[in-house]
């Protein structure tokens, strides 16, 4: 594996690749790597010839009370599970590279992007859809994985790729998860060892959720009421989004019907923030992912 600082260095050795036919898969990352990232990798390895992941912590997309700063941080132990997994190229820019003059521009979705984690994280997926534009247009990738685990994010990009006739297929890439039903996530090192058994309880209310809809609830909001209250049966988890909506739009829906719904949710434990959410198929006990 090669680690490349410089949009032009990566532009350079993906070139002789492209010329030669060669597809290219792209995996997006904010580094301090887990099993979850590895995964995409792993996806990515296995339908692409050359394999590039990115380690870039985007200030875009922090608000100005949010961890930019402590975000964690280990590119030697992440340049080893790289390599590990196969990848070729590692892009790790700093700041003054991908962002030599401060952004005049800015890919925005401002319905998608407002609501939810959006409506919590103001200006967030302006961020991560600029800077994901930019990271398409650098290593131009015939592939992008992104983990399902960051739904609203997984979704703007696809409709932003949508919107912008982006040459660029996405895949979205199941949550992987702890034993104890947690999803992996960067920020889990945040939360104390009270807090961690805690957060156990974030996937048990998805259970919970599947439970209700599955004896038959229909209003969105007895679910979202019922879930809440799950939620806050623990006193250390602060449910901030408990929301049904459609999976594809993120719209709120009128009635559960036969159709998918998403449920979403952004929990906070202490000052960190966990996300999950499941796609749910009424009229059976079993869930569907959107793939
Ligand atoms: N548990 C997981 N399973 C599958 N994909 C994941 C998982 N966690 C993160 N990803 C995906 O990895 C990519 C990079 O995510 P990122 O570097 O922000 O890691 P993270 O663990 O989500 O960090 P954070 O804790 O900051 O949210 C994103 O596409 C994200 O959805
Ligand atoms: C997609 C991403 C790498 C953009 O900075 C980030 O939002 C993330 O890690 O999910
Ligand atoms: N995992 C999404 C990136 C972020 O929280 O900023």
């Amino acid at each position: 594996m090669k680690t490349i600082t410089t949009i032009a260095a990566l532009r350079a050795a993906l070139a002789e690749h492209r010329r030669a036919g060669k597809s290219i898969g792209l995996v997006p990352t904010m580094g301090y790597l887990h099993v979850g990232h590895m995964e995409l990798v792993r996806r990515a390895r296995s339908e692409n010839h050359v394999v590039v992941a990115s380690i870039f912590v985007n200030p875009l997309q922090f608000g100005p009370s949010e961890d930019l700063a402590k975000y964690p941080r280990d590119l030697a132990r992440d340049e080893r599970m790289l390599e590990e997994g196969g990848v070729d190229f590692l892009f790790a820019p700093s700041v003054a590279d991908m962002y030599p003059r401060p952004m005049e521009t800015v890919v925005d979705l401002p319905k998608l992007g407002s609501e939810l984690e959006g409506a919590v994280r103001p200006g967030h997926f302006a961020g991560v859809a600029t800077v994901v534009s930019k990271l398409f247009n650098i290593a131009q990738p015939d592939r992008a994985y992104f983990g399902e685990k960051d739904f609203q994010q997984l979704q703007i990009i696809r409709r932003m790729v949508e919107d912008l006739a982006q040459p660029v297929a996405v895949v979205g890439v199941p949550t992987v998860r702890e034993d104890d039903g947690l999803a992996c996530s960067s920020r889990n090192i945040y939360l104390t060892a009270e807090e961690r058994r805690a957060a156990a309880i974030v996937p048990k209310a998805l259970d919970e959720a599947e439970r209700l809809i599955a004896s038959g609830e229909s209003d969105p909001g007895a679910v979202e009421k019922g879930v809440t209250e799950f939620l806050s049966s623990e006193p250390l988890a602060r449910p901030e989004v408990v929301a049904l909506r459609d999976p594809d739009t993120l719209e709120p829906i009128g009635k559960i019907g036969d159709k998918p719904v998403l449920l979403l949710l952004f929990v906070r434990f202490g000052t960190t923030k966990l996300l999950d959410n499941r796609v749910i198929a009424p009229n059976s006990a079993s869930y569907a992912k959107v793939a």
